[in-house]
C-alpha cells in the first residue's frame, strides 16, 4: 500500500521531495570521505558543515554545539551518558514516567548500574508539576531528562523552568526534543537547556540521521569512541547522505514554523468533528500546551486495535499508544501514567498530523470514523471500568518476590542469625539491605545476594537484578 491517508507522523514522516533532491548526490556523485585530506573528500566535508549549520540555525545554536548521531534513541543514550560521565561524583538522575523508552529504559538500566532515578509523574491531563520537580532535586542530582513534547498526547512540558530548577542545583538538564523540533520555535542561545536530541525521520529527512545539541563548554565526553570525527564527540564516518538532508530538513522547517496553523486548524477541526460526532469520546491530554500536530483521542467503550484494524482498511493510517509499544495489547504507559479509566485507556487512538496533510483527507476520516465506531461499539462487548483495579504485571511480579522474600528468605536467613532488615521493588531492580549475622562479613553478604538472585531469577524472571548490602 503506498497511498493511503497517512496520520501517523510522530512514528515517521515522509521525506520532503526538496529533502531528497539534496540528499541524492551524495548517494551518488559526491561519495568522498569527508576525512580525507584529498579535496573530492574536502567538498563533502564543506556540504557537512553547511548541514550542521542548517541545524544549528533551527535550533538557535552555534554549529559547533552540533554532533551528528544515527537517531534519537542514540542521541537520549549519549546526553545521558555524557551528563553522567561529566559529573562522576553524582548518582541522582530526575526523568519522567511519560518518556520515550529512549530514555525511560535507559535510566532503568542506569538503575541497575546503581544510579537512583526519580520518576515524576503527571496529572490527568498529562501536566507536570514544577513544585514536585523542585522538590526531587538535591546536590547528588547529576541530570534532569525529560521531553520536550509527549509523542502520544503531543503535551508540552515547561521546559525552560525546568531548566532554570536544574540549573539552581547545579544538575545538567537534558531534553528529548525529538518530537518537538520543527513544530516548536526553539532558541538555544537564550535557553536554559544544556543538551537537546532531535531526529531526522521527524521532521521529514530519512531514518538513520539524528542530532544533538551540547551546549558550548559542557564537557562532552565521547559516545562513541573512534575516530575524531564530530571533534571527538563520536567516532565514526558520518553518515553523509543522512546528514545533508538533515540540513536541508531542518532549513525547511525553520520556514514551515510560521506555517504551523496549518496543522493546527486541520487537527483542530478533526478533534472537534470526531468529539460532536460520537459520544463518548474525549481528548487525552491538555489541550493548552500541545503540539500543533497532534490529537489523541478515546472512543470509550472500544479496543484501540480494533479501530486501527478498521481505519487500516479504509487506507487510514494512525497509532494506538507509541509505535514502539503498539503492537503489544498493554495499555500506553503514557495514559496509564494520566491515571485515566479502563475504558479510555484501551480506546485510544493518536492522529497526528503533517503539512502534507489535506483538507480532503481530513473529511474523509471524518466521514468514516464514526460509522466505524458505532459499528465496534454494536459488536463487541463494552469495556466497563473496573470498579476495583485488577494488579497490572509489575504488580503482580512485585508481590511473588515479596512473598518469596518473606516465606522462604527471611527463615533461611533466620537458621545463621540474620534477617532482612529493608527491601525494596523497584521494576526489575530489587535492593535488599541484610542484617544480624550476615552483616558481619562482605563475602558472605556477596554469596547471600548471589543466592537471592539465583532464586529470584529462576521463580519470578531472568531479567532481575539484586543489590544487597
Ligand atoms: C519522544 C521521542 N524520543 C525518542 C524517540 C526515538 O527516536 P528514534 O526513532 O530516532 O530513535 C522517539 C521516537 O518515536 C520519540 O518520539
Amino acid at each position: 500500500m503506498t497511498d493511503c491517508i497517512y496520520l501517523d507522523n510522530n512514528a515517521t514522516t515522509k521525506i520532503d521531495e526538496e529533502v531528497i533532491g539534496a540528499m541524492m548526490p551524495y548517494l551518488t556523485i559526491y561519495y568522498g570521505n569527508p576525512s580525507s585530506m584529498h579535496s573530492f573528500g574536502g567538498q563533502v566535508a564543506k556540504a557537512v558543515q553547511k548541514a550542521r549549520e542548517q541545524v544549528a540555525a533551527l535550533l538557535g545554536a552555534e554549529h559547533s554545539e552540533i554532533i551528528f548521531t544515527s537517531c534519537g534513541t542514540e542521541g537520549d543514550n549519549a546526553a545521558i551518558c555524557a551528563a553522567l560521565t561529566a559529573q562522576p561524583d553524582k548518582h541522582h538522575i530526575i526523568t519522567t514516567e511519560v518518556e520515550h523508552s529512549a530514555v525511560l529504559n535507559f535510566c532503568k538500566h542506569l538503575e541497575k548500574q546503581g544510579y537512583s532515578v526519580t520518576y515524576l509523574g503527571v496529572d490527568s491531563q498529562g501536566r507536570l508539576d514544577l513544585g514536585e520537580v523542585q522538590a526531587a532535586l538535591t546536590g547528588n542530582t547529576a541530570l534532569v531528562t525529560m521531553m520536550y513534547a509527549n509523542n502520544e498526547t503531543g503535551v508540552i512540558f515547561p521546559v525552560e523552568e525546568v531548566g532554570k530548577l536544574a540549573k539552581e542545583y547545579g544538575a545538567l538538564f537534558h531534553v528529548d526534543a525529538v518530537q518537538a523540533v520543527g513544530k516548536v520555535p526553539m532558541d538555544m542561545s537564550k535557553s536554559s537547556i544544556d543538551l537537546l536530541t532531535l531526529s531526522g525521520h521527524k521532521l521529514h529527512a530519512p531514518k538513520g540521521v539524528g542530532a544533538l545539541y551540547a551546549r558550548k563548554g559542557i564537557n562532552f565526553p565521547a559516545f562513541m569512541i573512534g575516530g575524531h570525527q564530530e571533534r571527538g564527540r563520536r567516532g565514526g564516518t558520518e553518515n553523509v547522505p543522512g546528514i545533508i538532508a538533515l540540513g536541508k530538513a531542518c532549513e525547511l522547517a525553520q520556514s514551515h514554523l510560521e506555517n504551523l496553523s496549518h496543522e493546527r486548524q486541520l487537527r483542530d477541526y478533526l478533534e472537534t468533528s470526531l468529539l460532536t460526532l460520537i459520544s463518548d469520546t474525549v481528548v487525552n491530554g491538555t489541550t493548552e500546551e500541545r503540539l500543533a500536530n497532534t490529537t489523541n483521542i478515546a472512543f470509550k467503550y472500544v479496543e484501540g486495535e480494533g479501530i486501527l484494524s478498521s481505519l487500516n482498511q479504509y487506507g487510514i493510517c494512525a497509532s494506538a499508544g507509541s509505535a514502539c509499544t503498539s503492537g503489544s495489547m498493554e495499555p500506553s504507559h503514557v495514559l496509564k501514567a494520566m491515571g485515566l479509566p479502563n475504558s479510555v485507556l484501551q480506546g485510544s487512538i493518536r492522529f497526528s498530523l503533517s503539512r502534507y496533510t489535506t483538507q480532503e483527507e481530513i473529511n474523509r476520516v471524518i466521514e468514516i470514523v464514526p460509522d466505524i465506531i458505532s459499528h465496534l461499539r454494536s459488536i463487541t462487548p463494552r469495556i466497563e471500568d473496573e470498579t476495583t483495579s485488577s494488579p497490572t504485571k509489575e504488580q503482580e511480579k512485585a508481590n511473588l518476590i515479596q512473598q518469596i522474600l518473606e516465606e522462604e528468605v527471611k527463615p533461611f536467613l533466620a537458621q545463621d542469625g540474620g534477617d532482612i532488615d529493608l527491601y525494596d521493588i523497584e521494576g526489575d531492580l530489587v535492593k535488599v539491605v541484610l542484617k544480624g549475622a550476615c552483616d558481619a562479613c562482605p563475602s558472605s553478604t556477596a554469596t547471600l545476594k548471589l543466592a537471592i538472585e539465583a532464586r529470584l531469577k529462576d521463580r519470578v524472571d531472568p531479567e532481575l537484578t539484586v543489590i544487597a548490602v
